[in-house]
């Protein structure tokens, strides 16, 4: 029984353009640029889960809604959101501020693993947990299966906690580039415990260039 994960942070996003926290109301989805990348990432996707029984799970903000949807559409599979995969869960008055002035708003001293950078933020330690058990749940429902979880650029950095079990504080830094894909791979019961040895197969890849058919 093989179970494989495919993490996928969404593509270009309008919020990372204007440089504004994109919570519910700050995300304004993809630039086209983006939407461009998350159609060929989904071609992509789709010819390496092959004939495997699969389904795409995404955060429930827009720019991993409309990233999860382009990929799903290529191979007709079922979508669905979680907001267990969402990047951090930001106070409401933060949303759509500027990163200058959510800190100079609501910055505070002190912020570190199990407390925040901000007043009213989630935590690092908090994300972590969260997002691994949505993570980890869904392996247990799709035990055998090919999943694909669109979220952020801390999804995919949590994977390496959620299925490879680092601590929660890890001292090197990981670069997640918009439209990559990240592959763990278990021949093990995800159900299991002592939980199972997952393989970190591919990180931070990107979709192949495609051939561009000649006009005329
Ligand atoms: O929300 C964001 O701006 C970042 C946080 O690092 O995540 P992503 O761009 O991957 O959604």
């Amino acid at each position: 029984m093989r179970t494989r994960i495919f993490f996928v942070r969404h593509g270009e996003s309008i919020h990372a353009e204007q440089g504004v926290i994109g919570g519910p109301q700050g995300c304004q989805g993809l630039t086209a640029r983006g939407r461009r990348q998350a159609a060929r990432l989904g071609r992509w996707i789709t010819e390496e889960i092959g004939d495997d029984t699969a389904s795409v799970h995404s955060s429930t903000l827009r720019r991993a809604v409309e990233t999860a949807a382009a990929i799903a559409a290529v191979g007709g599979l079922p979508v669905s959101q979680d907001c267990g995969l969402c990047t951090w869960h930001t106070p409401p008055e933060a949303d759509g501020l500027t990163h200058a002035e959510f800190a100079r708003r609501l910055g505070t001293e002190g912020g570190g693993v199990y407390r925040p950078f901000q007043v009213g933020n989630e935590t690092w330690a908090e994300m972590v947990t969260r997002t691994s058990r949505a993570v980890v749940d869904l392996a247990h429902r799709h035990r055998g299966e090919t999943l694909v979880i669109v979220g952020h650029a801390e999804t995919v950095e949590i994977s390496f906690n959620a299925l490879g079990l680092l601590p929660v504080h890890r001292s090197f830094d990981l670069k997640v580039s918009p439209a990559s894909m990240t592959e763990w791979v278990t021949d093990q019961d995800p159900t299991q415990w002592p939980p199972p040895r997952w393989t970190l197969s591919r990180f931070n890849q990107s979709a192949p260039a495609e051939d561009v058919p000649a006009s005329g």
